[in-house]
């Protein structure tokens, strides 16, 4: 097995998340290697820095991984999406941050989590993405131009509500006052669109949901569409700029861009262990459904 290794930070829980993987991994077939600006970092702050510098490291992937593994929190995942992008190697993550919605694993059963995968104890969950195109280009989302959970535009540098017209397979839908909105696959329903008031869409369905942020206006409620719509969005407002997001990387765009947002024609796999389920997470950790008469 061709395992690569990456995070972006160091807390409290990175090096025994470090530690305990690349150990148990060494007692196995295992070929590790570690995101180079990862690897600087552990050996920054690690007293093992012989031991970091047997590992082989990387700065892009290929199709001969196996398997990502993921040491951080949910942005680390979102992160970690675009070293895949559509090389179709599956993702895991240890969880090291506060909620840990996508990043399943506890630190305290790295062992047995990586062993289930060896032995090949888990599902693969394929969760659809985003990608924008807009007109005129811009050169901070053109490489990246994807998002695992959602892409959003919203107002910048002002408290004034921005409008955002809305086409759906060139057919106008509307045009939002609001903050901003939400373009949200249904891995990213759990996320942003969730604080906005937007459904919860299970990971196999094949839909997307627009989701206004803080529209004002009572009728302006989600709306879930296809998978297969284009959505075509152009902002309009008192400034002259506004913000796009993708997952958690923002650009700049004018005004008046014509922005495109439709299904990306990659997926990411998810590996979810035998013991775990989306429905199963979004109990324990969203208490979706939590009620004390059950
Ligand atoms: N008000 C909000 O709820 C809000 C605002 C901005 C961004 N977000 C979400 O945060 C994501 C970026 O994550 P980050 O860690 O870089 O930002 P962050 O550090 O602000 O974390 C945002 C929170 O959202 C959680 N989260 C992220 N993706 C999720 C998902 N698919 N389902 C359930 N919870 C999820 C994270 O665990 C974290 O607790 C964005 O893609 C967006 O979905 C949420
Ligand atoms: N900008 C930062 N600088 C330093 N450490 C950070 C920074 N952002 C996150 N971290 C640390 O790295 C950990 C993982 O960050 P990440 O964004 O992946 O997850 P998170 O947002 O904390 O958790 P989750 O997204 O699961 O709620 C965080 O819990 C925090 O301890």
């Amino acid at each position: 097995m061709k395992l690569a290794v990456f995070g972006r930070f160091n807390n409290k829980y990175t090096l025994i998340s470090v530690d305990t993987l690349l150990n148990y991994v060494a007692q196995k077939d295992v070929e590790v290697y570690i995101e180079s600006e990862f690897s600087e970092l552990i050996k920054s702050v690690s007293t093992k820095r012989d031991f970091y510098s047997t590992f082989e490291t990387f700065k892009s992937l290929d199709e001969s991984f196996d398997l990502l593994v993921s040491i951080g929190g949910d942005g680390t995942i979102l992160r970690a999406i675009t070293f895949v992008m559509d090389l179709d190697i599956p993702i895991v993550g240890i969880n090291t941050g506060r909620l840990g919605f996508l990043a399943t694993i506890q630190v305290e059963d790295i062992e047995k989590a990586v062993q289930n995968i060896i032995d090949g104890k888990y599902r693969i969950s394929e969760r659809s993405l985003l990608t924008i195109e807009t007109s005129p280009e811009n050169d901070d989302i053109l490489d990246l131009n994807f998002a695992l959970n959602e892409i959003a535009v919203s107002r910048k540098n002002t408290t004034s509500m921005i409008t955002v017209e809305t086409l759906l397979d060139g057919q106008y839908l509307t045009s939002y006052w609001s903050d901003g909105l939400i373009v949200s696959t249904p891995t990213g329903s759990t996320g942003y669109s969730l604080s906005c008031g937007g459904p919860v869409i299970t990971p196999g369905a094949n839909s997307f949901v627009l989701t206004p942020i803080a529209p004002h206006n009572l009728s302006a409620r989600p709306l879930v569409i296809p998978d297969s719509t284009e959505i075509q969005l152009k902002v309009d407002g008192r400034e002259e700029q506004h913000l796009v997001s993708l997952d958690s990387r923002i650009a700049t765009l004018d005004n008046g861009t014509i922005i495109k947002v439709k299904k990306a024609d990659f997926k990411i796999k998810m590996i979810d262990l035998l013991d775990e389920s989306f429905l199963k997470t979004l109990r324990k950790k969203m208490l979706w459904g939590e009620d004390n008469r059950n």
